[in-house]
């Protein structure tokens, strides 16, 4: 192929950024190291990290059945290492010996079999879809936007990415209609645009027409990747949690105990909540809520296949997770001992905030739509009517199982009184700009950064009401905007001084940032001062660890008097 042709067809996304946005990061990061961020985040890490349920296995049995699983498998044979050696391998970590590695390969050089002169056959596919076939799954159905004219079921095609293409007034968007004929001619749409966006060749299971005529199914059997990673879509169910290692450190930064009552505030779909039950032994009460019905049910699944009977769920909005012991109503006061049913006392959101709240809803809901295989409908609202307490009463009194996993229900909680938990982690919902690999990054602006900022504060000025003193608070985001991160512990520290930073055991991510930031619109963001920075662990997508971006601050909580 033609040196012009490999340009094409390759692998190098370069990551737009909204221009504001992108200063704040070059401003917090240096503009070298931002670079790199930002090109790490275009990549999948180069291994699957894979948390072993200790409560049902271990992980060296778990590394024979996936040693054979990979032996048996297509894509085994490809992960075997340059050096002959197995790709799978155990945590080196002092504590974290049942977190097992499974190493991927890449970014790989693939043959298109024709160029410039005589273009491949190709396949375009939506970038959501792209960025899961990035992390190891096959191109479905729904994922394909267009196509070459003639494609029939087992033809070769390269396939490539559509990105967002800015708009005339700083909007951004996919101007394509779902079944457009590519020729691979310059003439086509957003022939430029593709270029450096190939992810891999693969063999068609389907013909053009048949794309996009059924509704699913596999699209392309993608053989030839530019990054190799295993899938483990339903391998070892229970015994195995695919999970990235800073939720794993998280887990362990809240360091729970056995027998504690533990409250993880924005739980679904539960992953960090079922490490820290394996870390309790599964002795306890681990009280996992989620502003989500579905997502509560994802919870109460995945404690079940785990085998895990400590954890106790509920639909709960994070930020009404206080009830003051004053609105304590009779008819809804605790049952069987449990304090989760009461009147909760609200607090009210200025208009700013509520606008904060509402974005984050947003992105949150944009995030529910891109989850393919999530089914969730948002729900209406979080207003708990007298029926339902009735119900929830009822089912109470009618003993309600442990984990609740049983019957597709999830207990409404209307909060919990101050101090009632001896640990609290609150993994809130983020821009998630850590997340890797991410294509797209230009929806998010200095605002909306911001407004995520403004709404994990109040969800963290309930956490701090409910953890009583003496116990820990740990704040984590899959986000490298220090809005959300460094700005909101600052404000943690600043308005309880009964707060105040603890160690975290393992360390493994660098440090915070310290300083300070001032908007162009006169906004003045704090981060961290000088001696807090290497209390909290900052995962780096572009450093050695090669993890994806995440923040974790761990808070001891004195005397609140
Ligand atoms: C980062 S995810 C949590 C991931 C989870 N901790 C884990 O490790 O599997 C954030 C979660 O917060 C939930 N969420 C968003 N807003 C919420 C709110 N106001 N109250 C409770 N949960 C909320 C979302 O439904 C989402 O499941």
């Amino acid at each position: 192929m033609d040196p012009s042709g490999w340009e094409r067809y390759c692998y190098d996304p370069v990551l737009r950024w909204n221009p504001e946005v992108e200063d704040y990061f070059i401003k917090a990061y240096g503009p070298d190291h931002f670079a790199r961020i930002s090109k790490a985040l275009t990549r999948p890490s180069s291994y699957s990290c894979i948390r072993v349920n200790t409560v049902k296995t271990t992980s060296d049995a778990v590394i024979e059945k996936l040693t054979k699983i990979l032996n048996d498998s297509e894509d085994g044979l490809k992960l075997v290492q340059s050096d002959g050696s197995s790709p799978i391998s155990k945590c080196q970590i002092p504590g974290l010996e049942y977190v097992v590695f499974v190493n991927g390969s890449g970014p790989h050089r693939i043959e298109y079999e024709s160029g410039l002169e005589n273009p491949p056959k190709e396949v375009l596919v939506s970038r959501k879809c792209a960025e899961a076939v990035l992390r190891g799954a096959q191109v479905y159905v729904p994922g394909v936007l267009a196509c070459t004219a003639h494609v029939e079921k087992g033809d070769a095609v390269a396939v490539c990415v559509a990105m967002e293409q800015p708009g005339d007034e700083g909007d951004w968007s996919v101007n394509m209609t779902r079944g457009t004929t590519l020729q691979g001619l310059p003439t086509d749409p957003f022939y430029c645009e593709r270029s450096g966006l190939y992810i891999g060749m693969g063999t068609t299971m389907l013909s053009r027409a048949g794309m996009f005529r059924v509704p699913h199914g596999i699209a392309v059997d993608l053989s030839n990747r530019v990054f190799r990673l295993p899938s483990f879509h339903n391998v070892l169910e229970g015994e195995i949690f695919l999970q990235n290692l800073p939720s794993i450190v998280a887990a362990h930064a809240l360091d729970p105990q056995k027998g504690e009552r533990i409250l993880d505030m924005c739980a679904a779909p539960g992953g960090k909540t079922t490490a820290i039950a394996i870390l309790m032994k599964d002795e306890g009460e681990i009280v996992a809520a989620d502003r989500s019905h579905n997502k509560v049910l994802d919870v109460q699944k995945l404690s079940a296949e785990m085998g895990l009977t400590c954890i106790t769920t509920y639909k709960l909005d994070a930020l009404k997770s206080v009830c003051l012991p004053n609105t304590l109503n009779d008819s809804t006061a605790s049952v069987n001992g449990e304090n989760s049913v009461l009147l909760t006392s609200h607090s009210e959101l200025s208009p700013n905030e509520e606008m904060a709240s509402d974005a984050s809803k947003r992105s949150e809901a944009g995030k529910l739509r891109e989850e393919k295989a999530s089914t969730e409908q948002l729900n209406g609202g979080d207003n708990v009517s007298q029926a339902d307490i009735r119900k929830n009463k009822g089912r109470l009194k009618n003993g309600r199982g442990r984990t609740q996993c049983q019957g597709g229900r999830a207990g409404k909680s209307q909060g919990f009184p101050p101090n009632s938990f001896d640990r609290v982690l609150l993994d809130a919902p983020c821009s998630a700009l850590g997340l890797r690999p991410r294509l797209f990054a230009g929806l998010e602006t200095v605002i909306s950064l911001r407004n995520h900022g403004r709404y994990q504060r109040k969800m963290l000025d309930q956490a701090v009401q409910l953890v009583r003193v003496g116990g820990i608070l740990v704040y984590s985001t899959c986000t490298i905007n220090p809005s959300e991160n460094e700005a909101v512990v600052r404000y943690a520290l600043d308005k309880y001084k009964f707060l105040s930073l603890a160690p975290q055991h393992p360390r493994i991510g660098g440090p915070g940032l310290v300083g300070r930031w001032e908007f162009p619109d006169g906004y003045i963001e704090e981060w961290l001062k000088p001696g807090e920075e290497e209390m909290v662990q900052k995962f780096d997508p572009s450093s050695e660890l090669d993890t994806i971006g995440f923040f974790i601050a761990k808070f001891s909580v004195g005397s609140k008097d």
